[in-house]
Parts: structure tokens; sequence; C-alpha cells
């Protein structure tokens, strides 16, 4: 081990920081399986590693032999003493061979800091390669995630794999294997040299070395609890300050200062009662190490002075074996440091392992289906431009169909009972209800977020589990409630659906959707930056942009989920015209909102708890007086 990184792994903690085994490590469920499998990534990168364990041992040169050499230099000088008489002056100072060790030890000391430097280089270079191939593949995987997984799993929790676990592998990789390959090194070389020199004292130095980790296991699993209830009390003061800072103007309303006060104050007493226990208890764990220690130096050192009077070690020798025997701490905490670390590492690479066996979206178009429908007689409808064959051209006319689908987002709450509509190719179908109906739903199941439990979904008198998804999506233009725009410039999020387009074609839609004017207006036209919160473009303008966006794509089939919110009377208009502008020449469907979409839909779905009430066009509906009568009475109030 180098001086450098002797010195820096004299209080545990490396680059993690801390005394990383006070800390409460995460267990990992499948240590081994994970290991294994985080070492066939490390695979590729094996000459490199060979590399890093080869600079490793050269970096641990300086610390095994230092203190030999300078124990020689120590056993000259005590020589050239003696051989002077006590109080008189050295006959004979043998200054080339001292000359002769220190210059060796300065080689030494050079040869191990380049060691250490390359050594780190290579590991640096292995350890972000591997972080980045994993971030490529953790962010294809999200992509591939069924819609369900992120109902299931707060979002938080799946950005976490992303960010704070591979980053935790990555610095891992980095430093502390590095951390271990040196400590390993460093305490067997020293451990070697200490053998060769006396048998005896190594013995009692072993003997010596559990008792400071003695205390650490004593006092460490307290600490590890105190610093869990610190951790609680942390969270308890955070939640109180964010309700302070986000319901500000409630608490201020409802005269609530004095209890919001109240409870801060409280919390906050416990997080300094917490924090000064769990500081306390580790406080004593260095303390208590450095004790133990010094009193085994103390020990080690008399028993070496009884050595060197029976004449079998030097001075110099028992000189160097105190400091080998100060040394070999070093490693040791260093070891217990990293075993914690790496445990949280396992564990955090087991999280993404695991994100990245999730079970993604099926391709779609299973042929077991077409094998099934065909094995019984029935022909493939369409098969002349099937769009399992046809991937990248099949284009459907547009005719959709639900026939008795149910579905449920949990087991036995259904949300969907039974609904059966049609929607022939090139109308448009309003689908109206009050919230928590089923709508938005009936669209994710047709987008095939989710599949149906029972009952089919045709397009095209094909069942949409039978086109591939890719396909089936290509055959939607959907319009979102919320006009939401990534951030990126202007003409990406246009061509969000298609990819490229030529410059003429876009403006055409631009100027169709009346939107042209205000795009040229902005400080870049069409590659301005859009961010989320920015208010660069109105609410309207952003609906006409997504809209826009379809319009681009063309697709057979829109979907439309109408926004709730209300825009200015001119803009309403023109988001208006502009859906004209895309219900037209396609089937359109649309959770409609505004009484104008749905008076001049072809047909309209009320949807009541999960199940279609009434069908018909505004004019029959109205004169059945049922639902839909009463839904828009309730509209109108
Ligand atoms: N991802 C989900 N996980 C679990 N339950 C859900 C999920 N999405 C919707 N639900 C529930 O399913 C039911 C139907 O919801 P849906 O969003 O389809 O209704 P909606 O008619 O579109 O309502 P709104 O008009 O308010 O958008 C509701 O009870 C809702 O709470």
């Amino acid at each position: 081990m180098s001086a450098e990184r002797t010195r820096a792994g004299g209080r545990p903690g490396g680059a993690h920081g801390g005394s990383a085994f006070l800390r409460p490590s995460e267990r990992p469920r499948e240590a081994r399986r994970t290991l294994r499998r985080l070492l066939s990534l490390l695979a590729p990168y094996r000459l490199r590693l060979a590399g890093v364990l080869f600079f490793a041992v050269l970096s641990t040169l300086f610390a095994v032999v230092a203190p030999r050499l300078i124990g020689e230099v120590t056993n000259l000088l005590f020589a050239a003493v003696r051989q002077g008489g006590v109080g008189g002056a050295p006959a004979f100072v043998p200054w080339l061979r001292l000359g002769a060790i220190f210059g060796f030890l300065v080689g030494i000391y050079v040869l191990s800091f380049v060691a250490s430097y390359l050594q780190q280089v290579l590991m640096v270079g292995v350890a972000q390669d591997v972080v980045y191939r994993l971030r490529r593949a953790v962010a294809a995987k999200l992509a591939r995630l069924p819609v369900r997984t992120f109902d299931e799993r707060p979002h938080g929790d799946l950005m976490s794999r992303m960010t704070n676990d591979l980053d935790l592998l990555g610095s891992t990789l980095q430093q502390s294997l590095v951390d271990v390959f040196t400590a390993v090194f460093s305490g067997l070389g020293m451990f070697a040299v200490m053998l060769t020199m006396s048998p005896q004292l190594t013995a009692l130095t072993l003997f010596l070395l559990p008792l400071a980790g003695g205390i650490v296991s004593l006092l460490a699993p307290r600490a590890q609890r105190l610093f869990l209830r610190q951790q609680e009390a942390l969270g308890a003061v955070s939640a109180a300050v964010e309700e302070h800072v986000r319901g500000f103007e409630v608490t201020k309303a409802f005269g609530q200062e004095e209890r919001a006060e109240r409870g801060f104050r409280e919390r906050n007493f416990e997080l300094y009662a917490a924090g000064w226990r769990a500081q306390f208890v580790s406080g004593l764990i260095w303390p208590g190490m450095g004790f133990v220690g010094n009193l085994g130096y103390v020990l080690l050192a008399w028993a070496g002075a009884l050595q060197v009077l029976s004449g079998r070690l030097s001075v110099g020798d028992v000189q160097a074996f105190l400091q080998y025997a100060r040394q070999l701490n070093q490693p040791v905490t260093q070891l217990a440091n990293a075993s914690s670390i790496l445990q949280s590492t396992i564990a955090a690479a087991e999280r993404v392992f695991r994100l990245l066996d999730e079970p993604e979206e099926d391709d779609g178009g299973a042929s077991p289906l077409d094998v099934v429908r065909e094995a019984r007689g029935h022909p493939k409808p369409d098969s002349a431009s099937s769009p399992v064959e046809g991937r990248g051209s099949w284009r459907a006319r547009g005719d959709v169909r639900f026939e008795d689908v149910w579905f449920a987002y949990r087991t036995g709450e259904p949300v969907l009972c039974g609904v059966s509509f049609h929607v022939p190719a090139g109308t448009r179908l309003a689908i109206v209800g009050p919230t928590g109906s089923g709508k938005t739903t009936l669209v994710s199941l047709l987008l095939r977020f989710y599949d149906p439990e029972r009952g089919q979904i045709l397009l095209d008198g094909r069942e949409i589990r039978e086109i591939p998804r890719d396909v089936l999506r290509r055959q939607f233009g959907y319009v979102p409630q919320d006009a939401w725009l990534f951030p990126g410039t202007l003409r990406e999020n246009l061509l969000y659906g298609r990819g490229e387009a030529e410059e003429e074609e876009i403006w055409e839609v631009l100027r169709a959707v009346r939107l042209a004017d205000v795009v040229r207006a902005l400080p870049g036209g069409l590659d301005t930056v859009v961010e989320e919160d920015e208010d660069l473009l109105s609410q309207g303008e952003r609906q006409l942009v997504t809209i826009a966006r379809v319009l681009l794509v063309d697709p057979p089939v829109l979907v439309l989920d109408e926004a709730t919110s209300g825009v200015d009377p001119h803009t309403e208009r023109l988001v208006q015209d502009a859906l004209e502008l895309a219900f037209r020449g396609r089937t359109s469907i649309v959770i409609a909102h505004r009484l104008q979409t749905v008076e001049r839909a072809d047909r309209i779905v009320v949807v009541e708890r999960g199940r279609v009430v009434e069908v018909g066009t505004h004019e029959e509906l109205v004169g059945r007086g049922g639902a839909y009568a009463s839904l828009l009475a309730a509209a109108s109030r």
C-alpha cells in the first residue's frame, strides 16, 4: 500500500467518507447470484483488471518494505554509536550504505506512487464503462416495461435505480474494490515480512489485532441502530419542514402557525436526542480502538525489548516490527469498511438486476393466436396486407370494435365490465361519462398499455393482440389531455412520432393549425428549446403543438383525451378548428368534455361505472332522456 493510500485509509471511509461500517448497510437477498452476475459484467475487462491487480501489488511495496529498511538504518546507526562508546563520537558512520538505503526507499516510494496512479486510471475506466453500459441497459429496459410496472411502483423508486444505485455501483467499483486489493496485498506482504523477522512477535500481534475489532463489534451494532433512529428522526423533521413550506398559506389562513411550530419543535428535539446518542456511541469507537491499540503497542514494545535483551532481535528489528504492527490495523479496518460498502453495493446491484429482469411488454402480434385462428379454419382477415408480415408499411382502415371487454387494474375490482361498441372506419366517436367511469381505461386498452381480462378489441377485424405492438401503436395518433411537451426543441416535439419530415411539410401543418406565426415569432423558430416549466408557449399553443404532432404522423385513428382546463375563447376556437382538421378523414375516438365536440360526433358512448349505458347520436340520446340527458343537464347547471 502506498504511503498516501495508507494515510488516507487511516480513518476508514475512503472515497465514501465516514466509517461505513457504522452506517446500517442493506443486506442483499441473493448475494452470490448477484456477485456472479456482477463478475460476468466485469469479464470483458479481464486484461485491464489483471493490470489493476499487478499495480495494486506494486503500490503496496513501500508499505511492506519501508519499515524493514528503516529498521536496517536504525541497526547501522546503533552499531556505529556503540562502537564510539557511550557519549563518544561514532568511529565510523557507513554513509554510503545509509545513502543507498535512502535512495532505494525513495525509488520504491516513487514506484508505489506511480503504480497506485496507474491502478486508479485503469479501474476508473473499467468502472465508468460498466456503469455506462448498465445505465444504457436500464434506460432501454424502462422503455420496454409495460405500463403496469409504472403503476405498481413509485416513480422515484424506478428513478433511483438509474441514479443512486448505479452511482453507488460506480464508486464502489472505482474505489472500494481498489481498497480491497491494496488492503489484502499490503496485509499479506507485511505479515510475511513480520513472520520472517520474529514468529513470536508476529503471533503476539495477531493475538492483539482482534481486540480492536472486538470494540467495533461491541459498539457498531448499537451505533447502527442509533443511526437508523437518527435517520428516521431526520425524515420526520424534513416532512415537518416540507409541511411548513408547502402548506405555508394554508397554515397561515387557518391560524395554525403555533400548532405547526409546536409539531416542528417536538420532532426537532427528537432529532437532537437521536443524533446526540448516535454520535456519542459512534464517537466512543475510535478512542476505544485507539486505547486498545495503544495498550497492545506497549505490550509489543515490551515483548520486543525482552527479545533485544536476550539477543534474539536487534533494536532496528523491533522498531520495524512496531511500525508493521501499527500499519497492519489499517488494512484490517479498511476491509471492514469495504465489506459494508460492498454489501450495500451488492444490494444496489441486485435491485438494478431485478429491474433488468422484469417481464417486458411482449411484442404483440403473437403468432400463436394466428396459428390458433388458422388451425380453427378462420382465415386471417385482410390477410393480403397483414400487419405481422407487412410490419413496416401496414396501415389500418381504422375500424375499431370493443367486444365484451372486462378489465381490472387490481384483481377483484373491475373497472370495465363487458364493454362493447363499434366505431366504423372514418367516423367519430365521443366517449362521455362521470369522472372515474373508465373512459381513460378504454383508451389505455386500445393502445395496449394493458390487455383486457376477457373479451377482445378489434382493429379492422383483427384482435389487437395479434398485431405487433409497434405496428399497432403506429395506427393511433394520441393527443393527451395534458399538453405535455418534453424538454427539447419545438421541432423535436413536433416530429416525436415521425422522426423526420421536410421543412415545408412541417410549416404546412403549422399553418393549418395556425401556429406558424407563433413559431416564427419565437426566438429560435422551430429550433427553440421548450422547457416544461417555462411559458414561451401558452397552454392553448401547447395543445396546438400536440395536434400538429398527430397531423404530421397522419395516423388512421385519432385518440383524443380532450383537455378540461379552459383556455381563452380565441385559442379555444383555434384548438377546435385544429381538431376538426385532425378528425377529418380518419377514425376518431374522443374522451369528450366539450359539448361542441360531443354534438359533432357520429356516435356517443355513455360510460358509467365501467359499463356502456347508452349509445347513439346526440339527438337520439337527448330524445331518450336517460344518462346522457342527465349529464348534459348537470354540465349546463
Ligand atoms: N393505473 C391505475 N391503477 C389502478 N387504478 C386505476 C388506474 N387508473 C385508473 N384507475 C381507476 O380506474 C377507475 C377508472 O379510471 P379512469 O381513469 O379510466 O376513469 P375516467 O372515466 O377516465 O376518469 P376521468 O374522467 O377522471 O379521467 C377509477 O376508479 C380509477 O381510480
